[in-house]
């Protein structure tokens, strides 16, 4: 994915009109000189001076010129802010869009706070250099520009001091600006590093408490705010450089203008009223040469939150395979492991479960069971090998296509911020009540919501955490089979559920129509599945009918601690 340009569709447009707002500014700025010069020369410089009806014309037209200026650069700072925020909701979108393929192994190895600055604060970054600084950089690039043409027809000597003037003052701020890029970097990681700390402590702040380390993770995070303080503060200073050396050059640029005015009024090169001309010119080309050092702060700002979105962007995903990929025709479920290796996790292994039949994994931590349930839904990809559902390869089709071929339930699917009900209903929004009961009815929600008042309308926090373990398991069980998907991942899914709460699995595994691979270290449910495979070291190493495999001396029955005694 590619961080999409920013003069492209309606922020050419709006550019356009902010272009056009330079000229008509420039146009003013040009239209209130020639103003001042008829006023000085016509009626200050006189031998005697008069006041007749013309200098009233003269002033309401510099009133309206300065209305008008006023009102430009409302309409150039609307403008702005819609350009800038046109682009941030491109880009959030963008940035979503990626994480939505992004496989969650590859997220988790990042920071939350991390992911979520990108979100907030380098999207505010990038609208902030659109709308304050490119914008700016335009309307007053355009006008100075204009400006400066039409001050050389009032007099080129004049032009030509302004001109010198403002090119070594821009020249300054950019020598100064340079350094800039360096602070704002350093500070953005900081704040990158603050943030993940203090999202983890939002997180895990039970782990703090339980292990009595509240004071230490103060010190962490008085240490950590200390170092984005030095940097923020080191950026201000070369801001606050930036911004004298811009007051020095805007000071420097009237000075001379005006010394160069004299001369030019001594040696009979220009009247006064072309000197005044030129120094209300310079008056209106002094803000944008002002705003030139905030432009290089805003600029260097974006340009290290692009970086940080393009790193993103590049993250590892599941997209490139799929696009205009075919959806998958899912008939009866069955499905297959050919040869499939995952670095770290699973070691060519391969197994095939008939349509409708139950499997259970079992093995050792570590020994590659999630991996397996997390290729079956194509939430990663193998590095080596194929899996396939009814016959097609899953990754040569539609991503969405076998997510909804698949009910997952496991430890990294959380239930989401919401009410109990949206939970249920989240795979299927519109699904008919009659499904809904159905899976109710199996997951024993009625019964598990006699304790809260409000019923399904229940707030659910995120992730859940206001439930019990187990209350959240059933709500999970039950969002994963709305629509009887046909192929059921268990990941672990009996794990919180106490006795009663257990039948509910056996339930599932009764009535279920379609195929189901899960992993259990429940024996009940094993001896409910059809198969067993037995999973060490990314292997699969033992593979048949329950019974069989814990009646025998095998890796299964030895891994429950039910092998036969060896007779000396
Ligand atoms: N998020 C992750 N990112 C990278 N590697 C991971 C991640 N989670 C697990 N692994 C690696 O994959 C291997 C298999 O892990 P997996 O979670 O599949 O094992 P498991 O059999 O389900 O273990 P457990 O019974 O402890 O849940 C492990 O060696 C682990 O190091």
């Amino acid at each position: 994915m590619k961080i999409p340009p920013i003069l492209h569709g309606y922020r050419r447009i709006l550019f356009i009109r902010l272009v056009s707002n330079g000229l008509l500014q420039a146009a003013l700025a040009i239209g209130t000189a020639w103003l001042v010069r008829e006023i000085f020369d016509g009626f200050l410089t006189a031998q005697q001076p008069v006041l007749d009806v013309r200098v009233v014309w003269l002033v309401a037209g510099l009133i309206m010129a300065a209305a008008c200026i006023g009102w430009l650069r409302m309409a150039e700072r609307i403008d702005a802010e819609k350009m800038g925020q046109h682009y941030a909701a491109e880009v959030r979108i963008l940035l979503y869009d990626c994480l939505s393929f992004l496989t969650p192994r590859t997220l988790q190895k990042r920071s939350r706070g991390g992911v979520s600055l990108r979100f907030v604060g380098d999207m505010t970054s990038l609208r902030r250099w659109i709308s304050m600084g490119l914008a700016r950089m335009t309307v007053a690039g355009v006008s100075t520009v204009s400006a400066l043409l039409l001050l050389g027809m009032i007099n080129w000597q004049l032009t030509v001091t302004v001109t010198v003037s403002l090119a070594m003052g821009a020249w300054l701020t950019y020598l100064f600006g340079k350094r800039m890029r360096a602070a704002a970097k350093e500070s953005r990681r900081r704040l990158s590093n603050l943030a993940a700390n203090v999202n983890e402590k939002v997180t895990s702040i039970a782990v703090v408490q339980v292990f009595g380390q509240v004071d230490r993770e103060r010190e962490h995070i008085i240490r950590q705010g200390k170092y984005l303080q030095d940097s923020m503060v080191a950026r201000a200073r070369i801001a606050g450089q930036i911004l004298g050396v811009t007051e020095f050059s805007a000071a420097m640029t009237s000075a001379t203008t005006l010394l160069a005015g004299i001369f030019a009024v001594t040696t009979g090169t220009a009247s006064v009223g072309a000197v005044i001309a030129a120094i209300t010119i310079v008056g209106i080309l002094l803000p944008p040469l002002r705003d030139l050092g905030r432009i290089q702060e805003y600029w260097h700002g974006a340009s290290i939150a692009r970086e940080r979105i393009k790193e993103f962007l590049d993250s590892p995903s599941l997209m490139a395979q799929t696009t205009n990929a075919p959806d998958l025709t899912v008939r009866s479920g069955g499905l297959q492991f050919d040869s499939v290796s995952v670095t770290g996790g699973l070691n060519r292994l391969s197994g095939t479960i008939a349509p409708g039949k139950v499997v259970a994994v079992v093995g050792p931590n570590g020994a590659g069971k999630s991996t397996l349930l997390l290729l079956a839904a194509r939430l990663i990809d193998p590095h080596e090998g194929k899996v396939f559902l009814d016959g097609q390869n899953l990754a040569e089709h539609s991503l969405n296509s076998v997510r909804q071929a698949v009910g997952m339930v496991g430890p990294d699917l959380p239930l989401l911020r919401g009410t109990i009900e949206r939970n249920l209903r989240y795979r299927w929004r519109n699904a008919p009540d009659e499904e809904v009961a159905r899976v109710r009815a199996l997951c024993g929600i009625d019964e598990m919501l006699a304790p809260f008042p409000e019923g399904d309308r229940t707030r659910v926090a995120e992730g859940g955490l206001n439930l019990s373990v187990g209350q959240r398991q059933r709500i999970a069980l039950a969002r994963a089979l709305l629509g009887n998907p046909p192929l059921l991942l268990l990941d672990e899914a009996d794990a919180n559920l106490d006795s009663q709460a257990g039948k509910v699995i056996d339930r599932i595994l009764a009535s279920y129509q379609g195929t189901v691979l899960m992993v259990t270290h429940h024996v009940d449910h094993i001896m409910a599945a059809d198969e067993v495979w037995y999973l060490e070291a990314g292997r699969l190493l033992e593979a048949g009918p329950p019974a069989a495999l814990l009646s025998n001396d095998g890796p299964v029955a030895r891994f429950f601690g039910i092998s036969k005694p060896v007779a000396i």
